[in-house]
């Protein structure tokens, strides 16, 4: 990155962040409460040097309920296209798995169900999901957890990729669509490994166009302002599937803070050109004030 006059240094995080740099910017991903107080600390600290991005936002992507409740809050219309959110039911740690049945007739869910772990802290086990055929087999699983209606969506998934104002499209393949016939058929809960790694991208592949139609432009333009906004992040992305069947309706299933870059196309330069935006509006706006 020299070429662009970027510099990368590594963290050393048994050192006082201030005693090391000086930086433009910090990047981050690390969790815990100790991390966020150093981070906090030297946010106020330091004003002059830029932070990606605020420990509290960030956190809130860390709970499969909360990182989906801005999309819920959004009212898209006239953008080629619906988003919404599967419907899903929270179980949270003090209930007892033999009432999940209950619970989810309650909450009038139909099956199947993803059965996704509550809080995301990015251990593997965060990302051990189980599809439930019938919802006597969940009494089987650990709480907390998120119950989310499964939606059949061709088998491909969107990753939208959100860099500041940038945003990109893969194509990965996921789940196969589940019949009625399926359905009726098979009983009890399947554990799936982490799909959207597994899978491998789907750009290439020779794909109905009806499944495989990027999400309308203005539709994901809005989607990512407004993300950004609500969140108050600048790295992050999004699964979306498109509903089986539909041409413009889609659903948000997740939300990655600072996931890999490395498998967004052209990531180098997107991301060296969000660097350098960053560091002269900083510079500007010191100029003007
Ligand atoms: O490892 P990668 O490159 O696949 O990136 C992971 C992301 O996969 P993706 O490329 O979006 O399919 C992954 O996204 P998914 O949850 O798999 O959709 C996460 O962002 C993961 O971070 P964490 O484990 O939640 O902290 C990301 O892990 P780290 O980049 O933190 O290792
Ligand atoms: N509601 C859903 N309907 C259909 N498929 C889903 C649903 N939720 C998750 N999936 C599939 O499972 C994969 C992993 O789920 P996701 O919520 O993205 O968890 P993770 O954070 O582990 O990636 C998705 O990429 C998609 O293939
Ligand atoms: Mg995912
Ligand atoms: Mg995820």
């Amino acid at each position: 990155m020299w070429s662009k006059g970027i510099y990368f240094v590594a963290i050393d995080v048994n050192k006082p962040l201030a005693e090391q740099g000086p930086f433009d910017i910090v990047l981050h991903k690390l969790l815990g409460e100790e991390w966020r107080d150093v981070i906090e600390d030297f946010r106020q600290k330091h004003p002059e040097v830029i932070v990606l991005d605020p420990p509290d936002a960030i956190q809130h992507l860390h709970n499969r309920q909360s990182m989906l409740q801005d999309v819920v809050d959004l009212n898209l219309s006239d953008c080629n296209g619906k988003v919404g959110i599967p419907r899903q039911l929270v179980i949270t740690k003090d209930k007892n798995p033999s009432t999940i049945p209950y619970e989810v007739n309650k909450a009038g869910l139909k099956l199947p169900l993803v059965a996704k772990p509550l809080v995301v802290d990015g251990s593997a086990k965060s990302h051990e999901l189980f599809l439930a055929y019938d919802e006597f087999s969940l009494s089987e699983l650990e709480p907390p957890l998120v119950l989310q209606e499964f939606v059949n969506h061709g088998g491909l998934l969107f990753k939208i990729y959100i860099v500041g104002d940038s945003i990109k499209v893969v194509r990965r393949f996921s789940l196969p669509n589940i019949s009625k016939r399926e359905l009726s058929k098979v009983s009890g809960v399947y554990r799936f490994p982490r799909v959207s790694c597994a899978a491998a991208s789907a750009d290439d592949a020779d794909l109905d166009p009806s499944i495989a139609e990027h999400p309308p432009r203005p539709l994901l333009e809005r989607l990512a302002k407004e993300l950004r906004h609500r969140l108050g992040l600048r790295l992050f992305n999004v699964d979306m599937i498109r509903e089986y069947g539909t041409k413009d309706v889609f659903y948000v299933i997740d939300i990655n803070y600072f996931p890999g870059f490395g498998k967004m196309p052209d990531y180098e330069h997107v991301f060296t050109d969000f660097l350098l935006n960053l560091k002269q509006n900083k510079c500007k706006k010191k100029l003007t004030a």
